[in-house]
């Protein structure tokens, strides 16, 4: 798999994101804001971090960046894009997954390891999350991941299979504990937890391991299908 990590000013997750995706044997690379071309990639990732400073609101002024054109492009070829925290912001504001992260419900920054319920385990993200547990520990650290969508929305989200991951017990206010969901298309997914920071047993939790898996299985699939 051909990967880019995304780096805007301000991302301050994309060297754990690097070093996660290599573990699974990927060919990582390097991509900074200004970027307009990610055709040579099979996946790309938006790491987590503070973007232009999380100014106006987060991932506001990153949605402008020259890459995020490119971005929607390979989202619409039907390439996975995966933004984690800073990385899910930026998505919903580009409009490339619906609703908004806002300010948690106590204001505050949340750093914390939490307990997320899988609730689609059919998506290019989660088929690895095979060993039928029912809940698994994920770091999270973010001011801004109460997840808010109109009612309609969020039917939407539940009734398409879209919602991926929700918190187990409230942390942030989420509507209905959201912590993760995907595009209608399924290869477009934004969540606040940060599985990149859960793959080494050296440093406790490998509950992120499947979560690399699942997009590298679903890469190598869609390969053999095409070759
Ligand atoms: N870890 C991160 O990506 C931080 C997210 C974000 N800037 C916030 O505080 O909400």
């Amino acid at each position: 798999m051909k990967a880019a990590v995304i780096q805007f000013p301000g991302s301050n997750c994309d060297f754990d994101m690097y070093y996660a995706l290599q573990d699974f044997g990927a060919d990582v690379q390097f991509v900074t804001e200004k970027a307009t071309d990610l055709s040579a990639y099979d996946a790309v990732f938006l790491p987590g971090g503070f973007s232009y400073g999380d100014y106006l609101r987060t991932g506001a002024v990153a949605r402008f960046a020259p890459v995020m054109t490119a971005v929607q492009q390979m989202a619409a070829t039907g390439k996975l894009v995966v933004g984690v925290c800073n990385g899910f912001q930026i998505l919903t504001e580009a409009g490339m997954l619906p609703g908004q992260l806002m300010m948690n419900q106590t204001p505050g920054f949340i750093c914390d390891e939490v307990k997320l319920t899988i609730t689609n385990r059919q998506t290019a993200f989660t088929n690895q999350y095979i060993d039928a547990k029912t809940t698994i520990k994920l770091p999270i650290a973010h001011g801004e991941g109460r997840y808010v969508a109109d009612d309609a929305t969020v039917r939407m989200l539940h009734e398409n299979g879209q919602v991926v991951f929700t918190y187990a017990t409230d942390v942030n206010g989420s509507i209905d504990r959201i912590a993760g969901i995907t595009n209608r298309r399924g290869n477009v997914i934004g969540l606040m937890p940060h599985p990149e920071r859960a793959v080494e047993t050296l440093l406790g939790n490998t509950d992120g391991r499947p979560f690399f898996e699942s997009l590298l299985a679903t890469i190598m699939t869609k390969e053999t299908v095409e070759a």
